[in-house]
């Protein structure tokens, strides 16, 4: 059973005004299109307002809790402790009984960069923390339509600009998102689907 009143306490203590406003705007999302595409509208509700829980916690307090729970995987985490939140988050959220559905963990987990492998509730989760209502950069109007349209295609649009705004920034890249996209592309060439016109516009 869900206890949402102790999870919104956990969050007020944790995520500053802006950052819970985000996290109301992925619930909105996450639900919308866990219904659109069939995936458990509640375990999305819960993933959503916990996938931000390690977000307000400084750099070095992300990598101590990353070497202590093991969950440091590539350089770029190290150069860049915010992308530790994800899956930090993940085990604060078990650690402290908040959500123990392998399900809702994975989809926190993997919130950020994405993984090889990752289902339906993880795709609606990553996608949702871009295209929620709050989000607004150039192209935001195009992954939206896409997830109503083709969830993998919204996903691999999403990776794109997530990848080309890292190369832009001059940051190390994390290899789990080129991982994730190489892997959409090649499980769409298996079901013979046609291979997506990339929706990387100009401005991204
Ligand atoms: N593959 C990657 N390599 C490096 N940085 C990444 C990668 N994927 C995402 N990021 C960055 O990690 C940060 C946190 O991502 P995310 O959880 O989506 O952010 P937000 O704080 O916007 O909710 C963002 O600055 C994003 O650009």
């Amino acid at each position: 059973m869900i206890d949402l009143a102790r999870i919104e306490e956990a969050l007020r203590c944790r995520l500053d005004d802006e950052r819970l406003r985000h996290t109301r705007g992925v619930v909105d999302a996450a639900v919308a299109m866990a219904r659109r595409w069939g995936a458990d509208p509640e375990k999305a509700r819960l993933a959503a307002l916990l996938h931000d829980y390690a977000k307000g916690l400084p750099p070095e307090r992300l990598l101590e809790l990353g070497r202590r729970f093991g969950v440091i995987a590539d350089p770029a985490e190290e150069a860049f402790p915010d992308l530790l939140h994800a899956p930090v988050g993940a085990e604060l959220v078990r650690e402290e009984g908040l959500a123990r559905d392998p399900e809702v963990l994975a989809a926190i987990r993997w919130h950020t960069t994405g993984t090889p492998g990752m289902g339906l509730l993880e795709k609606v989760i990553w996608l949702a923390d871009m295209i929620e209502p709050g989000r607004d950069f150039p192209g935001v109007e195009i992954l939206r339509r896409l997830a109503e349209r083709d969830l993998d295609e919204a996903l691999l649009a999403g990776l794109d600009h997530t990848i080309a705004y890292v190369l832009r920034t001059g940051r190390l890249l994390h290899l789990g998102s080129v991982r994730t996209r190489n892997w959409l592309l090649a499980e769409r060439r298996r079901a013979g689907k046609p291979w997506p016109v990339p929706a990387v516009s100009s401005a991204w």
